[in-house]
């Protein structure tokens, strides 16, 4: 089981060590908690877990779409070959995205290139919080919006992420340090 951190220890840290520690709470990335680090001190998760979402929402819109580039299809090349971060690993498999049939399988793989054609990003959803069939339906029935509707989606989807891979690095109960 991985350290938890305390908030207090949290707001001690140099840049360097918050960045290897929080890297990846925005998948592969390291800047937004680079950014992030210059928020501190927080006062309480809910606090930190903002930050993450107040440096996300101030980004421009063509670095929002980069954001979404950072993270892998569900279920697609990089975890057939397994090497997905632990991270998005752990969260697929919660949704049951490591363990398609071979039609599930093909449904998704078209979806994911009809969705990336059409909105030049991939599809992105908090796994974690859904599972394989709402995943499905979501990606088929998201390729109708218009592409700033997907954007500002995927961005809300990413805080999903966010935040539950912070609650998994975070001891929620007080230090008695
Ligand atoms: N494409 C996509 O949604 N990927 C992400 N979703 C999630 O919960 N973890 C991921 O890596």
């Amino acid at each position: 089981m991985a350290k938890l951190y305390y908030l207090d220890e949290v707001n001690n840290l140099g840049y360097g060590e918050f960045t290897d520690i929080f890297g990846n709470i925005v998948e592969h990335c390291p800047v937004i908690a680079a950014a992030v680090w210059s928020r501190r001190p927080f006062s309480d998760f809910r606090s930190m877990g903002k930050a993450f979402c107040d440096v996300l929402d101030d980004l421009p819109g063509c670095v929002k779409e980069g954001v979404l580039r950072c993270h892998p299809d569900l279920a697609g090349r990089l975890a057939q070959m397994d090497t997905l971060t632990s991270e998005s690993k752990n969260e697929q498999k919660t949704a049951g995205l490591l363990d398609l049939s071979v039609e599930e399988q093909l449904l998704l793989s078209k979806n994911n290139a009809s969705y990336m054609s059409k909105f030049q990003f991939p599809f992105v959803i908090c796994a974690r919080e859904n599972k394989k069939d709402t995943i499905l339906t979501n990606i088929v029935i998201r390729q109708e919006n218009c592409k700033d509707v997907e954007l500002n989606i995927g961005i809300e989807e990413v805080k999903k992420i966010a935040r539950l891979r912070l609650m998994n690095i975070i001891e929620m109960h007080q230090s008695n340090i």
